[in-house]
C-alpha cells in the first residue's frame, strides 16, 4: 500500500492526515495552538509553536496507521494563508511572531498604497485588493517595525515566508526556501499572470527581493524532509493555499467547476481556466493550485459569517445546546415564516463589501419562534453563498478584458441595487451546473437542501469532506507517480450525496429578491 502524508497547517489548529493511494483517509491527529492578540485587531501565533504542533501531530498519524516514514511516498503542504513570517536565514530564529491573516495593523499603510494610486496596478497584477489581509503588507510592517530587520534584510539575512514556506524551512532543516504560486498569489506582491515576483510591487512596498522564496508549481518536488524529523527522509511533492488546495481536493480542475466550504465563514471558489480576469462583481482573482508551470486562476469570494451564525444560536441566543441541534430546531417548522435573518456581525463580505452592515433580523410576527429565527440563520448561510455564485456566474457570462479595473470589493454599491435592476434578476450562473461542497456546517442537510434550491443546481457533498487535505495529498501523489494525471484524480473523487433542486424557479428568485431586500435593511437599518 502507498500513502501520503497531509499537513494541513489551519488559522487555529494543525492537523494531519494519512491518505492511501485511493485517497481514503487512513488516520489523523489535530492539535489547537495559541491565538495571541495583543491588541485589538492583532492576531499573531508563535511560528515555533505551528511547527511543534505540525510535527507532533504529523507522527501522531503515522503512529495511529501503524505506519512510519519509510512507508510514505509524498509529503503535502497546506495551510492558512497570508499569514507572514519573517525569519534569520543563519540563526533560523523568528524575527518577530507571525502576522495572521485575519490581522488588521497593516491597514494605515493600506490606505497609504490606495492614495497613491496603487489599485489599478495591484488589481490588474496580482489579481487582489489592497487589504490587509494579504501578506505584503504585513511583511512592511515586520521589517518596520522588528529590531534590526531594515539592516539585516537589506544585507540578504532574512526570509519571509507563509506557514507553507516555514513549514518547509523547517521540514528540510533550512535547505529549502521555498513557495508554490497558490500562496505566493496572496501575498499582493506576485505576478499571477506570469507567475514570478512583481519588482515593481515590490519596489512600492520596499521589499527586498533577497526576502523571498522560490515560487515553484504547486505538484513540485520542493525538497526532502530531514531524515531525523520523521524518522526518515520523505519527499516533500505537493503545496498550496488551503482555499485552493481544497478547489483541487474536490477534483474542480476546470473553467466553471466551483467548491463552497462551509466552516466558520465560507470560502467559495470557482476555477476560471487559464485566462486571466478581473471581476467585475466584488470578487478577486487568485492563482490555482497549479499542477504544471502554465498558469491557471480561480474567481474568489468569502462570507464572513456562516457556520458562525450556529455558534451565536448556541452561545449568544441560547436556544441550541449544540451546533448539531440546529437542524432538528429548524425543521420543527415548515418554514421561516417569513423571518430573514442578516449575520452582519462584522459587516458584510463579497459580493456586498459593507463593512457597517450589523446582524439584522426581520419579518418578525407575533407567531415567530426560535424555530423560525435558527431556519432563518441556516438559510443566511445559503442565500449569502447563493450570492457569491451568482457574482461568479456573472463574472463568467460577462468576462472582463484585461486593463479595465472598476467593480472592486469596496466599491460596493452595485451589487446593493434591486436585483430586478440588474442581470441577476434571474439567478445567472454562468453555465455551473453544480456546486461542491466540504467544511464542518455541510454535514447539515437542511441547509445543503436549501442551497440547491436556490440556486436550481445540484448540491454535491462527497465522500471525503477533507478535501483541504486531500488536495495536498493529491498534488504530492502527482509529482511522485502515485497518480499519472487530473483525469484518474477526477475518477477517483466519490460523491457521498447529491442535493437536486426542487423549489420552483420562480419562488427561488422572490426568496433571492427578499434576502436582497434585507440586505439593504441591514446596511441602512
Ligand atoms: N450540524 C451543523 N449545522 C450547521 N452548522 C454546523 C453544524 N455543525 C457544525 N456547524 C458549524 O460549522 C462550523 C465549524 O466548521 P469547520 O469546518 O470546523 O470550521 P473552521 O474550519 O472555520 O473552524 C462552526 O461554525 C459550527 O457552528
Ligand atoms: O485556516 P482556515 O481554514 O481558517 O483558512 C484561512 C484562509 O486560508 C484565510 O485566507
Amino acid at each position: 500500500m502507498t500513502y501520503i502524508l497531509a499537513l494541513d497547517q489551519g488559522t487555529s489548529s494543525s492537523r494531519s492526515i494519512v491518505f492511501d493511494e485511493r485517497g481514503r483517509i487512513v488516520a489523523m491527529a489535530q492539535q489547537e495552538f495559541r491565538q495571541i492578540y495583543p491588541q485589538p485587531g492583532w492576531v499573531e501565533h508563535d511560528p515555533e509553536e505551528i511547527w511543534s504542533t505540525q510535527l507532533a501531530t504529523a507522527r501522531q498519524a503515522l503512529a495511529k496507521a501503524g505506519i512510519t516514514a519509510r512507508d510514505v511516498k509524498a509529503i503535502g503542504i497546506t495551510n492558512q494563508r497570508e499569514t507572514t513570517v519573517v525569519w534569520n536565514r543563519r540563526t533560523g530564529q523568528p524575527v518577530h511572531n507571525a502576522i495572521v491573516w485575519q490581522d488588521r495593523r497593516a491597514e494605515p499603510l493600506c490606505a497609504q498604497l490606495r492614495e497613491h494610486g496603487l489599485e489599478p496596478q495591484v488589481r490588474e497584477t496580482t489579481g487582489l485588493i489592497i487589504d490587509a489581509y494579504f501578506s505584503g503588507t504585513k511583511i512592511r510592517w515586520i521589517l518596520d517595525h522588528a529590531p534590526g530587520a531594515h539592516i539585516a534584510a537589506a544585507q540578504g539575512e532574512l526570509a519571509f515566508g507563509t506557514v507553507d514556506s516555514w513549514l518547509l524551512w523547517k521540514l528540510t532543516g533550512g535547505r529549502v526556501h521555498a513557495t508554490d504560486v497558490s500562496n505566493a498569489s496572496r501575498t499582493m506582491l506576485f505576478d499571477v499572470r506570469h507567475n514570478r515576483w512583481d519588482t515593481g510591487l515590490l519596489g512600492a512596498l520596499h521589499v527586498p527581493e533577497s526576502l523571498l522564496p522560490h515560487v515553484y508549481p504547486s505538484s513540485h518536488v520542493f525538497g526532502e524532509s530531514d531524515a531525523d524529523v520523521l524518522g526518515a527522509p520523505i519527499p516533500i511533492a505537493g503545496v498550496a493555499g488551503d482555499q485552493q488546495s481544497a478547489l483541487f481536493g474536490q477534483a474542480c480542475f476546470k473553467a466553471g467547476l466551483a467548491k463552497n466550504t462551509y466552516g466558520t465563514g465560507c470560502f467559495m471558489l470557482m476555477h476560471a481556466g487559464g485566462h486571466f480576469q478581473t471581476s467585475a462583481n466584488g470578487l478577486i482573482t487568485t492563482s490555482a493550485a497549479q499542477p504544471t508551470t502554465t498558469p491557471e486562476f480561480a474567481l474568489e469570494g468569502s462570507v464572513f459569517i456562516a457556520g458562525a451564525v450556529v455558534q451565536w444560536l448556541r452561545d449568544g441566543l441560547h436556544a441550541i445546546k449544540s451546533s448539531s441541534e440546529v437542524q432538528a430546531l429548524a425543521e420543527s417548522v415548515p418554514d421561516s415564516g417569513g423571518v430573514m435573518f442578516v449575520p452582519a456581525f462584522t459587516g458584510l463580505g463579497a459580493p456586498y463589501w459593507q463593512p457597517d452592515a450589523r446582524g439584522t433580523i426581520v419579518g418578525l410576527t407575533r407567531g415567530s419562534n426560535a424555530a423560525h429565527i435558527a431556519r432563518a440563520a441556516l438559510e443566511s448561510i445559503a442565500y449569502q453563498s447563493a450570492a457569491l455564485l451568482q457574482a461568479m456566474g456573472r463574472d463568467l457570462s460577462a468576462p472582463r478584458p484585461a486593463g479595465t479595473t472598476g467593480g472592486a470589493p469596496g466599491g460596493a454599491g452595485a451589487a446593493l441595487e434591486p436585483p430586478s435592476a440588474r442581470p441577476g434578476a434571474t439567478i445567472v450562473l454562468g453555465g455551473v451546473t453544480e456546486l461542491r461542497v466540504d467544511g464542518g456546517a455541510c454535514v447539515n442537510n437542511l441547509l445543503m437542501q436549501f442551497q440547491a434550491d436556490l440556486l436550481g443546481i445540484p448540491v454535491v457533498r462527497p465522500q471525503v469532506i477533507e478535501t483541504t487535505a486531500l488536495g495536498a495529498a493529491y498534488l504530492a501523489g502527482l509529482a511522485t507517480g502515485v497518480w499519472k494525471n487530473l483525469d484518474e484524480l477526477s475518477a477517483q473523487w466519490q460523491v457521498e450525496r447529491r442535493f437536486e433542486p426542487t423549489l420552483p424557479r420562480d419562488r427561488a428568485e422572490e426568496l433571492m429578491a427578499r434576502w436582497e431586500r434585507a440586505v439593504r435593511q441591514a446596511v441602512a437599518p
